[in-house]
């Protein structure tokens, strides 16, 4: 290899990407049955961002829906409408159709839809039935395939109605349109493509449409996330909604897991660090060097979580500049011993931190054992920066984050700060302490079967503190 391919410099350009560690699963690895958890991986890789869309009738949700797809562009994404699975209506049921509730909850078949999403979440294709407006009738011989995708779009008047059809939704869109508007609409739309007379689009809209939109459509809009007014009108709100999917769309999966999970935003400098932390050749200087300045960065990020108070201050112009203090009921802790490894960092950002200490022991790789703990007594008064570089299996931080809340320290009150998490280390704390936030530079692949982090970095410790020789 050329020597200015090796230098420091080049390693730094050539990093790039997302915040996504570097390894690439390749067949090797998948197909290795202890390496990782076929459940855990599926978890870890494929996660689809699932967008519900609700509103009244012709308030422009198919138009909405339609125009998210085409800015997304890159992505794929599929469109699930509500009314594929509208129950269709038996002959005689069909011939006295003007007295049948299409806009109740009953209409809609929502068990069949829940096992489509659910499937379509699990990266499975599925057959959606086809519905007919003019005769109120599912297609028998045939279906539409919809296949797994990176975003699913769930849209219909009732999609927020049913609490199950809600929880599987990463967002909630609400389009909200006057209801003359929708009204006005309607009939142009189902005398044009619905093969209705006005007549009866207003007697349908009078005595079903309008009293379930008040009885179900609209209460449900209290579940929203985001109200779009105007519909597909409004192109401000549509280019936020694809923004923020498209952020979505980067972050790793168990970010949209677990909301307290926080990966700082990626740069071609921390993947470059994070390239040269990683390699085994690197000197101890060089490892120490960028590790400092990984975690210089993920102490910063976390400090950004804590909470703060507003304030004024004059400047010398005489002019009032509106800021914020920082909280100053803080305390470091560290697992020792690599977490030790992140306290000049804390102390270099946090003047004067009290910084206690936990000791840990591993026996074996599950029962872990609590030896030595050495706290501030008014620890339950602090917001806690619990750190350690390498979240592997979760049990230490775990064991660490148990005896702060022993010590009365408010789960919500701690931030686990590292540099590499393990998948499984992230299921492992968020499941048990949801409310703690993690704090973490990137996110690898796995663990292998000695509980080791793949790719990671070896043993922390050790390379920071020179004793692997
Ligand atoms: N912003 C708009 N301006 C004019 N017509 C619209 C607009 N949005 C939707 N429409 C029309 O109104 C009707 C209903 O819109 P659609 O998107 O199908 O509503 P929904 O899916 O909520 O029932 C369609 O015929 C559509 O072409
Ligand atoms: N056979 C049917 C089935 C449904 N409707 C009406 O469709 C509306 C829902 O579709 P949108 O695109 O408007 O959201 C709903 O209000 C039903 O009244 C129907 O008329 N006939
Ligand atoms: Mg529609």
């Amino acid at each position: 290899m050329p020597e200015e391919t090796t230098s420091i410099d080049y390693v730094m350009e050539a990093a790039s990407g997302p915040h996504f560690s570097g390894l690439h699963l390749d067949a090797q690895f998948l197909s290795s049955p202890r390496s990782l958890s076929s459940s855990l991986l599926a978890d870890s890789i494929k996660q689809p961002f699932v967008i519900g869309v609700s509103g009244g009738t012709a308030s422009g949700k198919t138009t909405v829906c339609d125009m998210i797809i085409q800015q997304l562009h890159d992505h794929r994404v599929v469109l699930v409408n509500q009314d594929s699975f509208y129950r269709g209506l038996t002959a005689e049921e069909s011939e006295r159709a003007h007295e049948y509730n299409f806009d109740h909850p009953d209409a809609f078949d929502t068990e069949q839809m829940l096992e489509c999403v659910e499937k379509l979440k699990q990266g499975n294709s599925v057959h959606l039935p086809i519905y007919d407006f003019k005769n109120h009738r599912r297609c028998s011989e045939s279906f539409r395939q919809v296949n797994a995708s990176d975003v699913i779009i769930l849209e219909g008047i009732l999609v927020f109605h049913d609490q199950r059809v809600r929880d599987l939704m990463n967002m909630k869109i609400f389009v909200d349109t006057d209801a003359d508007v929708r009204l006005a609409r309607r009939i142009r739309r189902d005398t044009v493509e619905r093969g209705r007379d006005v007549n009866s689009v207003l007697e349908q809209y009078a005595k079903f449409v309008k009293p379930a939109f008040d009885d179900f459509v609209l209460p449900s809009k209290k579940y929203a996330d985001v109200i779009i007014p105007r519909g597909g009108d409004n192109h401000v709100a549509i280019d936020l909604i694809v923004q923020h999917i498209r952020t979505k769309l980067g972050q790793h999966d168990l970010c949209k897991i677990y909301p307290n999970v926080y990966v700082i935003q990626s740069t071609f400098q921390i993947r470059g660090m994070h390239t040269l932390i990683r390699d085994k050749e690197i000197s101890k200087h060089d490892f120490v060097f960028y590790s400092d300045r990984l975690i210089r960065l993920v102490v910063e990020h976390g400090l950004g979580h804590l909470p703060f108070t507003e304030m004024q201050v004059v400047t010398p112009t005489g002019s009032v500049y509106s800021g914020v203090d920082f909280c100053k009921k803080l305390c470091g802790v560290s697992i020792v011993r690599s977490g030790e490894s992140m306290e000049n960092a804390l102390r270099a950002c946090c003047k004067g931190i009290k910084i206690g200490k936990i000791l840990i022991h591993r026996d074996g790789d599950n029962g872990k054992q609590l030896i030595y703990e050495k706290l501030p007594n008014d620890i339950s008064e602090r917001h806690v920066l619990l750190l350690d570089p390498v979240l592997a299996t979760g049990n230490s931080a775990n064991q660490a984050i148990e005896l702060l809340i022993q010590k009365g320290v408010p789960e919500s009150y701690i931030i686990f700060l590292n540099l590499i998490s393990a998948p499984e280390g992230i299921h492992c704390v968020s499941k048990r302490f949801p409310a703690v936030k993690i704090v973490t530079s990137e996110i690898d692949v796995a663990l292998n079967d000695e509980y080791r982090v793949i790719p990671g970095l070896g043993e922390f410790g050790d390379r920071y503190f020179g004793t692997d020789d």
